[in-house]
């Protein structure tokens, strides 16, 4: 089966500076992968890259085994930032539907897909409900409904989940883990919390930087699911991570 998304080759320069040097990647289709490794060696730039949102200087990408030559190539991939962005003028419904907005996706079917996302997410009480009115765990849940309306092929996420409390953390990971299963989507995630990358992740990347590039890729399949971190085999793999970086 062809990658879910591939890279090959990808530079990134500010100014002088080669914030990547060369990134290849693959990712099959149903990986959860996460990003790792010191703070300014290029996570979010390559995230920003992977999501059509910059163009990278030199090399390529595919998405489902076809080289990406315009916007409209992205359209499966969904892009779920640090911040949740909501807009505080729109309802949580309406914020939801707004990540259909600009697509040919007919009304009736927006209709369909924003409720089918609040659904999954357990938004579907606070439909009309402000942003201001949420927790942050609540408007977490809205952001990632927002991301899962167009059926991502593959979701990335830039520490979608830094700013919440270790609680509410760790159910949006069962959510999302949830959400991956029974969709099949691809996950690619930026992290900078070890335990969060071992209890999703089916393979973790790490990055260094000057240039940013991929220096080390751990397997994690063969830990069992689910990882729970205060589990010996779940704690040591935490703590081996945690002593790589
Ligand atoms: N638009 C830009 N213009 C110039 N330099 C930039 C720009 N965006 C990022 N950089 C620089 O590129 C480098 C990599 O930044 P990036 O945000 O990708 O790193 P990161 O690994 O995600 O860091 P963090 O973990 O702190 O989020 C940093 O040195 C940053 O200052």
């Amino acid at each position: 089966m062809a990658p879910a998304l591939a890279v090959s080759g990808i530079a990134k320069h500010f100014g002088q500076q080669t914030i990547l040097g060369g990134i290849d990647l693959e990712v099959r289709p149903g990986e959860i992968v996460a990003l790792i490794g010191p703070s300014g060696c290029g996570k979010s730039t390559l995230l920003n890259i992977l999501s059509g949102l910059l163009p990278p200087d030199a090399g390529h990408i595919s998405i489902g085994g076809a080289r990406t030559t315009g916007f409209d190539d992205w359209r499966r991939v969904a892009y779920m930032f640090q911040e949740d962005r909501l807009l505080p003028w729109r309802t949580v419904r309406d914020n939801v539907s707004f990540g259909l907005e600009g697509s040919a996706v007919p009304r009736g079917e927006r209709r369909r897909r924003t409720a089918d996302a609040l659904r999954l997410v357990g938004l579907d009480g606070v439909a009309t409900a402000w942003p201001h009115e949420l927790s942050g765990g609540m408007r977490s849940r809205a952001a990632l409904a927002r991301s899962l309306v167009v059926q991502p092929a593959v979701l990335l996420m830039d520490e979608p989940f830094s700013r919440l409390d270790p609680q509410t953390r760790s159910q949006m990971h069962d959510e999302v883990l949830r959400i991956q299963a029974d969709s099949g989507m691809t996950v690619i995630f930026v992290t900078h919390d070890m335990e969060e990358a071992v209890v999703l992740a089916d393979r973790i990347i790490r990055l260094a930087p000057h240039p940013g590039r991929i220096v080390e890729a751990l397997e994690m399949e063969d830990l069992p699911r689910p990882r729970i971190p205060t589990e010996p085999e779940v704690a040591e793999r935490i703590r081996q991570l945690r002593v790589r970086t």
